[in-house]
């Protein structure tokens, strides 16, 4: 397990203090630390078109749309016919999260979910595998016996992903191929609210169980919202969801106002955090926000700038540490924000993928705590029960570190981990 690290507010990077020295003899590598992702299995075909392109074939833009095999394979021939498919990735949202988890922690991830029983070459099962980490632990997918989930990730002018998903067999996994004991034995469960869109179709109770499991064996749980109008239709049965049994939502500043009806970000954080116990909402250019709990005897005062918004000083507790709401004796509220890391990269090309490796972040830095916790219990570390291994305004700074990455390398998923240290950063940072 690699450490998330500390990073300086300045530049939001590794600094050079030494890292605390963990244990190797007591070590015991038959325990793995690890989480468990349940997502639907989608390879994205990744092509730039014109906004045009996206209303002859009425797509919405910047969302994810369901569209049928003929007006999928429609829009495969009309890209393959202007020459604009530029190439095929791993894909699903929760696919990419734990990818880039495990590039991260440089450890295990569990991924759950269905997969083609016999994969022929080219076909988007072969894709999804060859753009996997091996350190993503695929022994549990369920065979199928048609093709995963095609994701065309159409790319407009101005950055834009918008997608026509073709859903294929992605859908049919059954509740009885959840692995209790795995689920069991992890750091954390992540999972997405694109199931719920599949109503009859088997994967939604797959999700249900998965949840339920991780609720009994008190594993934190995370939901990750997907995208607007999933949350707009789906708003009553997805609150009852999140209600029982999600511990930490993911989503960005469209989902947050489709499920409260609330435009400001921190005013919708506020309100989320009445159902769950850590909400990462991103905001695009505007940064992203992590809010939670801590109980009041362990809070820790910021040293940054004090901020204000619609909730004044709002960051004063930044530099504690999640907890669960439950496990607070009296617990208050903490709230965090970033800018963009450097202002953002000078072009961005295709913002795919950046709110998954922000949230990838935050489940390094969960599965760490996990880890230390059972290397060290005694340590003053775990005094509280805390879900997190650094404090509110580290994980902004680690999160958005991540997603700065995912931008620049114009692919959602991370081809390396993050350097330790960033020499060169300040001629970089100062010749811009
Ligand atoms: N235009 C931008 N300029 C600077 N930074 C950006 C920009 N867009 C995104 N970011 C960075 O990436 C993070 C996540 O972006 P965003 O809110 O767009 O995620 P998202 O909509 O959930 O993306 P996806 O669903 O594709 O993973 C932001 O919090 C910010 O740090
Ligand atoms: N699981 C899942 N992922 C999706 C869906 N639509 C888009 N995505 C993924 O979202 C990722 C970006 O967040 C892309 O890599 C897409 O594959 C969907 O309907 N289900």
């Amino acid at each position: 397990m690699k450490f998330p690290g500390r990073r300086k507010l300045k530049h939001y990077f590794p600094v050079s203090q030494p890292k605390p020295i963990l244990p190797s003899i007591d070590v015991q590598p038959d325990k793995d630390t690890y989480i468990v992702g349940l997502d639907e299995t989608i390879v994205d075909v990744v092509a730039n078109v014109s906004d045009e392109f996206l209303s002859q074939f009425s797509i919405h833009k910047g969302l994810s749309n369901l569209v049928d095999t003929d007006t999928a394979s429609a829009i495969y021939r009309e890209l393959a016919a202007q020459g604009c498919i530029s190439d095929h990735f791993a894909g699903g949202t929760i696919g990419n999260t734990i990818h880039n988890y495990s590039v991260l922690a440089d450890d295990k991830s569990v991924l759950l979910g269905v997969m083609s029983a016999n994969i022929t070459l080219g076909s988007p099962a072969y894709h999804y595998i060859c753009h996997t980490s091996s350190k993503v632990d695929m022994n549990h997918l369920q065979g199928v016996s048609g093709d995963i989930g095609r994701g065309i990730t159409l790319i407009t002018p101005d950055g834009e992903r918008t997608f026509a998903i073709a859903p294929g067999d992605m859908d049919e996994l059954n509740a009885e191929h959840i692995p209790e004991n795995i689920i069991a034995g992890s750091a954390a469960l992540v999972t997405c609210a694109y199931p719920l869109r599949h109503q009859g179709k088997p994967i939604k109770q797959a999700m249900l169980t998965a949840l339920e499991h991780a609720h009994q064996h008190q594993v934190p749980t995370v939901l990750t919202l997907g995208t607007k109008h999933l949350v707009e239709e789906n708003k009553d049965e997805l609150l009852d969801l999140i209600k029982r049994h999600v511990n930490v939502l993911a989503m960005n500043e469209l989902e947050a106002e489709a499920l409260t009806g609330l435009s400001d970000p921190l005013q919708a954080a506020d309100q989320i955090l009445e159902y769950v116990d850590i909400v990462l909402l991103t905001a695009g250019p505007d940064g992203m926000y992590l809010c939670g709990y801590t109980d009041d005897t362990v809070k820790r005062e910021t040293t940054n700038p004090i901020k204000s918004g619609r909730l004044a000083d709002f960051n004063r507790w930044e530099f504690s540490r999640p907890m669960l709401r439950s496990a607070c004796q009296n617990p208050i509220k903490v709230f965090s924000h970033i800018d963009p890391y450097m202002g953002g990269p000078e072009k961005i090309r295709n913002t795919n993928g950046a709110g998954d490796g922000a949230l990838s972040a935050l489940l390094h830095d969960i599965s760490a705590n996990h880890f230390h916790k059972d290397s060290l219990p005694n340590s003053s570390k775990h005094a509280a029960p805390f879900l997190a291994y650094s404090s509110f305004a580290q994980i902004c700074k680690y999160s958005n570190r991540v997603s700065y990455e995912i931008l620049v390398q114009n692919a959602p998923r991370l081809s390396r981990g993050l350097p330790e240290r960033e020499d060169s950063l300040e001629e970089a940072y100062w010749e811009r």
